[in-house]
């Protein structure tokens, strides 16, 4: 079967942020209901959160009291140094302690619902018919379940709290310094928030430069890493000398905007140090003037200070927050649009384990014609019909494109046709429970794909209830178990990723023990097209008739010297059924297209 993998992008992935609107807040705002089971422990996060933004809040007040107290100004209740101190102690101390409860409780609460949405998108990914792949890269998929998920994870924990520990001492600190000083208020406020205001549109430039820096650096890295992946090809084209210059140029254009990323740095510093500095500087200077005059007490102006400076980093920190807000409730609709999609039809019954009925085993293929959802406009099968008796075993061959991978693809209902009718045991395949469709279909794959694991668990994918004799006794069939046990680990040998690779044709033996074991009424089999070593290609011939017995199979066939005893051969060509026959008779046919691959094969070989 023609491997593809989900390379047909779709629409470009949209890492995009989100407007803020009322209407995507408000959608936004759904996945909330993954919180509700945890209601209570965010509650109790709130009202932590509440707490420590409060105390928080407290701190200016008690250091300009201590100052007051220590030049002899004090008045009401603060006035011995020592009690403010140990009162400064005691904000620290609660603040701290309700950090810590805060954190915990958002902890346990964005931990497990973010668990619950990845387990949710998780499913809906299994549970999605093959198509929705088809229209999108892994990458993409991916992303929903890694990025997105944790931007709202950060949402639940960082970002709230966070936003409302922000909004607090904008609040609380604007009200604390109007009770101070209306008019030293005004000043500042006339002022500061300005030049804060200011260094983070400054700063998002940089921030935007530095990115943009970053991805030039990528597209060097890229070039370095496709050239020495492709040494070989680099080397024969003798197009060395054309990459270091390809590669020059790309570094010299990163170079060009990493400098003019340093000179905005440059100048953001000096903003910095000038301009917000120069703020607070400002704001002191007529703060004194009105001490001098009396207005308010010196303790009162270093608190007030204290506030400015507390004011100045949340207004910096919501703007940071806004954007941040925007990213998630991007990541939270691409997520809900997901959980929203459509399943395959009764894809849910298919729990692993569970008996599905048997069916008999007679195909037939009624005027089937069908395009790929991703290329409605190439017609890929037109007219296709013909009947498989239940037992009997036919081959499709023809030339590569043709068509063959589509008509079995469409047996497993991984797409729907576009006209006429596929009917199993007289059924309408669309009438029937996808769960026993697929159940009764047994496959072995061109290119076996092992899951990391054991190869009893890989061979006990077919049917993860089997009993370790039924495991070994379907390793017998295939040819398998010879090989299986002359590792020291037998069948725990782990493969795949991190286990030991298996060659082409023991993995096929692995994949034809998993169909028997599955014992399906109907067979697919994709033969290679790369030739095994002809020792290994007789155990997996051996191995496939023994599969095969008793069974309606299905033969893609690339390689014509193994198909001549099936009872039915159907040539595919341009997605038509161009001829039909038993090898004799097409055979026979000088003119024929399976006769001129025989001839073509035979003389390859
Ligand atoms: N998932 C897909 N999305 C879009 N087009 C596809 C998809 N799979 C196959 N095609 C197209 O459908 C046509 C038939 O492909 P198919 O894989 O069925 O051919 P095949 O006869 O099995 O070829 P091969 O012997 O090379 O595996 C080809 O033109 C192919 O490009």
């Amino acid at each position: 079967m023609a491997k593809r993998g989900f390379g047909l992008s779709g629409e470009q992935e949209k890492e995009g942020r989100k407007k803020i609107s009322k209407e995507s807040f408000r959608r936004g705002l759904k996945v909330f209901s993954y919180v509700l089971p945890y209601k209570y422990k965010f509650i109790a996060g709130l009202i932590f959160l509440v707490f420590s933004s409060l105390t928080f809040m407290a701190f200016p007040y008690l250091v300009g009291e201590l100052f007051d107290s220590s030049t002899g100004n004090a008045d009401g209740l603060l006035e011995d140094i020592n009690m403010i101190a140990i009162g400064l102690f005691a904000v620290i101390l609660l603040q701290g302690i309700f950090s810590f409860f805060r954190v915990y409780f958002f902890a346990q609460v964005s931990e497990n619902a973010v668990a619950d949405i990845r387990r949710d998108l998780y499913s809906k990914f299994m549970q999605l018919p093959v198509s929705f792949f088809e229209k999108r890269r892994v990458g993409e998929v991916t992303s929903r379940i890694t990025t997105d998920v944790a931007q709202v994870q950060d949402a639940m924990s960082i970002t709230l709290a966070e936003l409302f520990r922000q909004v607090t001492t904008l609040l609380v600190g604007i009200a604390v310094i109007m009770w101070t000083s209306i008019k030293l208020s005004l000043f500042m406020l006339a002022t500061f928030p300005v030049l804060v205001a200011l260094a983070l549109v400054f700063g998002r430039k940089i921030k935007g430069l530095s990115k943009k820096t970053q991805d030039e650096l990528a597209n060097t890295n890229i070039i370095v890493e496709e050239t020495l992946q492709a040494i070989h090809t680099v080397k024969a084209f003798t197009n060395e000398l054309f990459e270091v210059a390809r590669y020059k140029t790309t570094l010299s254009k990163a170079v060009r905007t990493a400098l003019s990323a340093a000179y905005y740095r440059g100048a953001f510093i000096t903003f910095i140090i000038i301009g917000l500095f120069g703020g607070i500087i400002l704001v002191i200077w007529y703060g004194a003037t009105l001490v001098a005059n009396g207005d308010i007490e010196p303790g009162g102006l270093i608190s007030f200070v204290l506030y400015t400076v507390f004011i100045g980093a949340s207004v910096g920190g919501l703007g940071e927050l806004y954007g941040k807000v925007q990213a998630s409730l991007g990541a939270t609709e691409r997520i809900l649009e997901i959980l929203q999609e459509p399943e395959e039809p009764s894809a849910k019954e298919t729990t692993a384990g569970t008996r599905v009925p048997k069916v008999h085993g007679d195909i037939a293929y009624r005027q089937v014609a069908f395009s790929y959802p991703t290329r409605p406009d190439l017609q890929v099968l037109r007219d296709i019909n013909f009947t498989v008796r239940a037992g009997e075993k036919i081959a499709l061959v023809g030339p590569s494109g043709a068509g063959k991978s589509t008509i079995v693809q469409l047996l497993m209902r991984f797409y729907e046709v576009a006209s006429g009718s596929i009917v199993v045991d007289g059924t309408d395949i669309r009438e029937m429970n996808l769960s026993t469709l697929r159940g009764n279909i047994g496959i072995v794959p061109q290119e076996v794909l092992l899951f990391g694991g054991s190869i009893r668990e890989n061979i006990a994918y077919g049917r993860p209830d089997a009993t370790e004799a039924e495991v070994i006794e379907a390793a017998k069939k295939a040819n398998a178990y010879n090989f299986i046990t002359s590792f020291p680990e037998g069948l725990d040998t782990l493969v795949g990723e991190r286990g030991i690779k298996l060659s082409g044709g023991q993995r096929q033996r692995i994949a034809i023990a998993r169909a028997i074991l599955k014992n399906p009424a109907i067979l697919i089999l994709d033969e290679a097209t790369s030739a095994l070593d002809s020792e290994s290609e007789q155990l997996v011939q051996q191995a496939m008739d023994e599969l095969m017995k008793g069974r309606t199979t299905i033969v893609i066939a690339h390689r014509l010297a193994t198909i001549r005893k099936v009872d039915k051969i159907l040539v595919i060509d341009g997605g038509e059924i161009v001829e039909a026959g038993s090898h004799d008779m097409l055979s026979l046919n000088p003119e024929g297209i399976y006769a001129n691959l025989l001839k073509l094969q035979f003389e390859l070989t």
